[in-house]
């Protein structure tokens, strides 16, 4: 925040004011000089000139290294001789290809060093300068480092006890040392078995070699049960993800898989065989760890040793993936890539699980659920997608700011006020100047001036601010005569969007003092905008949504994105599989149509009751706690509960929305704008026509945060922002902001439609989702009515729902409500359904219903008998 302020002495109204040019530069440089040290750090082209460098210096070493095996006996004498000086003397001829520097460093790596180990660090400014260059973790840095510190100490020392009589350093002083230590202590026998231990050890902790000891045959009855290994442990969190990670995929039984840690007694092997027979029967597959990993790309295979490495001493994760194969009848290991499966989440095996595994399925090690991992390798847009506008500076033009403060004291002087002080804030679009008045003067007398000193200003779009809460001073807000547009990229790149745990951080624009003004959506909760046609609604939108884009993966959040007007968010399809979210059976994810809009809104309706159902269970409060016991594994999946990302509903014309369907829109918006926000589920609505049949009282109430661009009259700011002003703005993105009981005016930052564009193809490029996010189907309850029950015409949810009942064996309504997310109004629905078709028994007020149908097959015969 640079505030620049151009204090002036009390006004002498005898004299003519100063002609002084304040340097209002001085008080900037520091913070600037500091800032570009910063972006400089951070500046990508920084990193690629590094990149270059290590690369070189990789070239270099290898050369003078490769070079100094033939050339060393010729110039280690020269080197020994002068030291470090041979490099200053040009009459010392060297024999290396890389000169005096070459023989000097190599000599200095080899015989001062390592040896011929010192090739390690051709290697490891090979990795840092292809991470550099590339900007990306291609080579896991730490790692290689451990690798390479180990293999330095270890084959200098190797090298130095097999060559310990030659002439060539091959082992370098390093390896010297240690040899003349080791043999000291242990002898020579003792160093060579130490050596060959720590080289096998190193073999076994990268490869985990199996050794196993022949089998002792199984006692008969255990024979027809194979695979003995130890107690299994499952994941209770889903691998979500069908191609880039753990395809650890199997043909199973009824799908469920289990990754064991190894055998490691006999006795827990034995165990393991009562499970695994337990498995048999309900349809678990078991998989020894070795068949799990299929072949993935060189770094994702790095990040799995990784977490292999990480999870040998917490073993086990526990794994639920829903399978689309059919069930084979004998337990068959198959490769990964041969099976299909489709992961949704979670399973929905529970039924087919019987006690005893339920037991085996509470998490005994589990690493916490990291949501992130469903798209594991998704990459989050990169600053360089945006652009940097033309006139971003903030112009101080000195006469200017010189000029209106003695146009401001000469008017105010013409109608007898007079004032203490004035100092001038200059802010992207408008100037604040803030006066203190004589004592003895009315705020009402300033405040009546308005008109006046826009007069005497020739300016539009004068606000006078009487008094500014908390500062004891007027603010009169004149908007400067070259504006500065403020980018979207800027803010992107603040330390304050970059570092701050906002849930849902939205990067706004910059306050008249220059400071960014970012908040969080999941505190706003909702936020309403109203504006004229073109003073910048829509770049507003778009600035919220791609801020959100630039912090959040898709596992976190979805948009709900509603467009009558049918261009504006059009941009946003290429997202639909990592952002958007979508009624079941459409085909595009944005809605433009009214009859839609309602379906969908009465959908988020369901998915807040879900949620909040899921919430009640879980005994907590709202999403976060939620989220933060499902990821510390204490929420169990099969109970129907799901990591909940947040859903942002964006609606960039309520106007005509209300228009066409009234209070069926209103009820829905009007509920989850009440209820939503503890559930995640979040509002932004955008309105042309700010009027009061539009923005109603009940919709008011719930949207405390409000963005007002320029609106055409004092009613209309008077309507959005229960205050005038917003008639005032000058339009472009000038914006009066109420949030938290105050009124900030902002400029807000302004994104195009090109750069859009190119962060959505950047993220549409990646792998996503199979499909969009699913709400729950809504059917419209108007629909249905009056219709008789026909077996015919039953809901086409109808199967499945029976089946949930007749697997659990539960004829509860608000069991199918949760299951397959429904309103309670298609659930009940849907019993009366199944009690017509005999699966279960009539209503019995608050106790579920009798189920009639008992297995799975009996259900299977009826449903095919219709
Ligand atoms: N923050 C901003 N900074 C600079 N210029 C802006 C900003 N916002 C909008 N503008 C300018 O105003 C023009 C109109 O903005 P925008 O399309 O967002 O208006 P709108 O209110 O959505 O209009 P409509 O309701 O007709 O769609 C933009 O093309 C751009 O040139």
């Amino acid at each position: 925040m640079s505030k620049n302020k151009l204090k002036t002495e009390k006004p002498d109204s005898k004299k003519p004011p100063r002609k002084e040019q304040p340097d209002v530069n001085v008080l900037k440089k520091d913070k600037e000089a500091d800032v570009k040290v910063k972006e400089l750090v951070k500046d990508e082209r920084t990193h690629k000139v590094l990149g270059m460098i290590c690369l070189l210096l990789s070239v270099y070493f290898f050369i003078a290294f490769t070079s100094y095996l033939f050339t060393w006996e010729e110039d280690q004498d020269k080197v020994f001789r002068y030291a470090a000086n041979v490099l200053f003397m040009n009459d010392v001829k060297v024999d290396n290809l890389l000169g005096r520097l070459g023989a000097f460093v190599s000599h200095w790596f080899f015989y001062g060093g390592f040896g011929v180990a010192s090739y390690f660090f051709c290697y490891l400014t090979f990795i840092l300068g292809i991470n550099f260059i590339v900007g990306r973790r291609v080579f896991r840095v730490w790692r290689n480092i451990k690798h390479i510190l180990f293999g330095l100490l270890f084959i200098s020392s190797v090298m130095a006890f097999i060559a310990i009589h030659d002439g060539f350093p091959w082992g370098g002083a390093v390896g010297d040392a240690i040899n003349r230590w080791s043999i000291g202590f242990i002898g020579k026998t003792g160093t060579a078995l130490m050596l060959l231990v720590a080289g096998l050890s190193w073999l076994v902790w990268k490869f985990n070699f199996d050794f196993k000891w022949p089998e002792r045959k199984p006692r008969p009855e255990k024979a027809a049960v194979p695979i003995p290994q130890p107690e299994p442990v499952m994941e209770e969190a889903p691998v979500i993800n069908g191609k880039g990670k753990r395809k650890n995929g199997v043909k199973g039984d009824a799908g469920v898989m289990v990754i064991p840690p190894a055998a490691e007694t006999d006795a827990e092997a034995e165990e393991m065989q009562l499970v695994e027979r337990a498995d048999v029967k309900s349809g678990i597959t078991y998989i020894p760890p070795a068949a799990t990993i299929p072949p993935v790309m060189e770094e994702e295979e790095e990040e799995l040793e990784e977490e292999e490495e990480e999870e040998e001493e917490d073993p086990g994760p526990l794994l639920y993936i829903e399978e689309t194969v059919e069930p084979t009848p004998k337990k068959k290991r198959t490769p990964p890539e041969e099976v299909a499966f489709e992961i949704k989440g979670f399973s929905d095996a529970e039924e087919e699980i019987d006690e005893e595994v339920e037991i085996q399925r509470e998490p005994v090690h589990a690493d916490p659920y990291d949501p992130l991992l469903d798209l594991r390798d998704y990459l989050y847009p990169a600053l360089d997608l945006l652009d940097t506008h033309a006139n971003e500076k903030i112009v101080q033009d000195a006469t200017e700011l010189d000029k209106n403060k003695n146009q401001i004291i000469d008017t105010l002087k013409n109608y007898d006020i007079s004032i203490q002080k004035i100092s001038a804030t200059v802010g992207p679009t408008v100037t604040l100047y803030e006066i203190v008045p004589a004592a003895g003067v009315r705020i009402s007398r300033i405040k009546n001036l308005e008109d006046d000193i826009a007069l005497s200003l020739s300016a539009l779009g004068i606000r006078i601010i009487a008094p500014i809460p908390g500062k004891g001073t007027i603010g009169i807000e004149v908007p400067n005569v070259k504006k500065s547009i403020v980018s979207l990229k800027a803010l992107l790149a603040s330390e304050k969007f970059q570092q701050n745990n906002m849930d849902l951080p939205i990067a706004i624009g910059k306050k008249i003092d220059n400071e960014n003004f970012i908040a969080d959506l999941a505190k706003m909760p909702h936020l309403l905008m109203a504006g004229a046609t073109g003073q910048g609604k829509s770049v507003g939108i778009n600035t919220l949504l791609v801020s959100l884009l630039y912090k959040k993966h898709p596992s976190q959040l979805k948009f709900v994105l509603v467009d009558p007007k049918k261009v504006e968010l059009s941009l946003y399809k290429l997202i639909e599989k990592h952002f958007l979210a979508k009624l079941p059976g459409e085909e595009d994810a944005i809605i433009t149509d009214t009859k839609k809009v309602i379906h969908t809104l009465n959908a988020l309706c369901i998915e807040m009751d879900v949620r909040y159902d899921l919430l009640k269970e879980a005994g907590t409060r709202n999403i976060r706690e939620y989220n933060a016991k499902f990821v510390q594994r204490r929420l169990n999946p099969q109970k129907g509960h799901r990591y909940l990302p947040f859903i942002v509903l964006v609606i960039d014309e309520f106007a005509d929305l209300i228009m066409t369907a009234g209070k069926e829109v209103e009820m829905p918006i009007a509920r989850l704008a009440q209820l939503a926000r503890a559930v995640g589920i979040h509002l932004i609505i955008a309105t042309q026509r700010p009027s009061v049949n539009i923005i109603t009282g009940t919709i008011k109430a719930n949207f405390p945060a409000r963005i007002a661009f320029k609106v055409s009259s004092k009613i209309d700011s008077r309507t959005i922002l229960d205050i005038g002003g917003a008639e005032q703005l000058i339009g472009q993105g000038d914006m009066l902001v109420s949030f938290n009981g105050e009124l900030v005016r902002l400029q807000c930052a302004f994104v195009d439609t090109p750069e859009v564009e190119k962060v959505a193809e950047f993220i549409g490029g990646q792998r996503g989702y199979p499909e969009a996010f699913m709400l729950p189907e809504y059917v419209d309850e108007k629909e249905l009515e009056g219709k008789e029950f026909n077996l015919q015409d039953r809901d086409t949810l109808f199967e499945e729902a029976a089946r949930v009942i007749v697997q659990n064996q539960q004829g509860s309504t608000s069991l199918l409500q949760r299951r397959m997310k429904l309103g309670y109004n298609r659930a009940g629905r849907l019993m009366d359904q199944l009690e017509a078709a005999g699966i279960v028994g009539p209503n019995m007020g608050s106790k579920a219903r009798d189920v009639l149908v008992k297995t799975e097959a009996d259900l299977e015969e009826i449903l095919n008998s219709f």
